[in-house]
């Protein structure tokens, strides 16, 4: 299954919720789209599920238009299943009733041999009788999954599904959720909020800001070459800081290095990763404060100030600095992104 979404716009009244975003889905891919609350995400999934229109733009399934100029398939012949946080089962079927659900076009025999291979993959072998108040929520969000897939969809959409699980629960029914995605071969985009999961999660993330695509990447990718100090942020730590680019050479409060990128001469925004910052040897770097220390298991959490710098400094270290000392740090190579003073998004 290929998925192109290309240059789709959706408002509601005059807020626009999607702003000519295009993407792809490969077969096989799995795709998590990444972004505040309100940036779109949802909006995104219900066009491809066609349970909305667009305003503008196409969506091709395997190359058939969906939906765009000249109408829309309806959301039943799309091949496209979906899943969401509040996993709507039906409280008056049995969980084999539930999962059954959308196999009508097979006949009875067919369709509970079906729905039993689909409970059997998700774990829930042994209770078909069940009635979904009986269940955990992790439970009951494998038998979602089952009924989702059951008409073996060609895109899995994921709306959240994972979010109102508790922790263990939500990791444990995420793997599984992954492994059988991986095992069938279906592509998946599942929206989140939470950067931690898509980077588990997916192939390449989608990183979305007020109904517009950021950046579509690998985590890697997004992590190492973020197109802007927003996508820096969305995957991972930074500190951001002010810089001077000059003949090749970038000046900040933490020292002065060879600038790590292209950048014209001016004024611009550092965002160091933490491993571009190291506590080096007295004469070496520019003076900081430890203001405070934790513990952070193997290594320390370490708040510095740094004069200059509006906020402390927060580094993962293994040196044993304590409160109230005076150390030094320096930059070195790797995690040093340099952008645009003007570059916000
Ligand atoms: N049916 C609707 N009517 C009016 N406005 C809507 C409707 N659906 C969404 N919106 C608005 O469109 C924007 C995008 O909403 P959407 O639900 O796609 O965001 P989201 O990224 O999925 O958010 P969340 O993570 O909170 O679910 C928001 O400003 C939202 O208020």
């Amino acid at each position: 299954m290929r998925l192109e979404i290309s240059g789709v716009s959706r408002r509601y009244g005059r807020t626009p919720a999607l702003e000519n975003v295009s993407l792809s889905l490969f077969p096989g891919e799995i795709l998590a789209v990444l972004g505040d609350s309100g940036c779109g995400k949802s909006t995104l999934l219900r066009l491809v599920a066609g349970l909305e229109t667009p305003d503008a733009g196409e969506i091709h399934i395997d190359g058939r238009r969906v939906a765009g100029r000249g109408g829309s398939e309806p959301p039943d012949t799309r091949g496209v299943g979906l899943m969401f946080q509040d996993y709507a089962l039906f409280p008056h079927l049995t969980v084999l009733a539930n999962v059954r659900f959308g196999l009508n076009h097979l006949s009875s025999r067919q369709a509970r041999a079906v729905a039993l291979e689909r409970l059997a993959e998700v774990g829930l072998a042994g209770r078909e009788e069940s009635y979904p108040a009986t269940l955990s929520g992790g439970e009951a969000q494998r038998v979602a999954l089952a009924r989702a897939l059951a008409p073996r969809p060609r895109v899995l959409l994921l709306d959240e599904p994972f979010s109102n699980l508790d922790a263990g629960t939500r990791e444990r029914v995420r793997a599984d959720t992954l492994a059988v995605l991986r095992q069938d071969g279906i592509s998946a985009i599942l929206v989140t909020h939470d950067a931690a999961e898509a980077v588990e999660f997916a192939d390449r993330i989608a990183l979305m800001r007020k109904g517009r695509l950021i950046q579509c990447d690998t985590a890697e990718a997004l992590y190492r070459a973020p197109v802007s100090p927003f996508a820096a942020r969305a995957l991972g730590d930074v500190v951001t800081v002010a810089g001077i680019a000059a003949g090749g050479r970038l000046t900040t409060p933490l020292g002065t290095i060879p600038l790590p990128s292209s950048a014209p001469d001016g004024a611009v925004q550092v965002c160091l990763r933490p491993e571009a910052i190291r506590i080096v040897r007295r004469g070496e770097g520019v003076p900081g404060q430890v203001l405070r220390r934790s513990f952070a298991g193997a290594s320390s959490r370490i708040d510095i100030e740094v004069p200059g710098l509006d906020a402390p400094l927060r580094l993962t270290a293994a040196q044993d600095a304590i409160t109230g000392d005076s150390v030094e740090l320096g930059l070195v190579e790797g995690g040093i992104l340099v952008f645009p003073e003007s570059e916000r998004a």
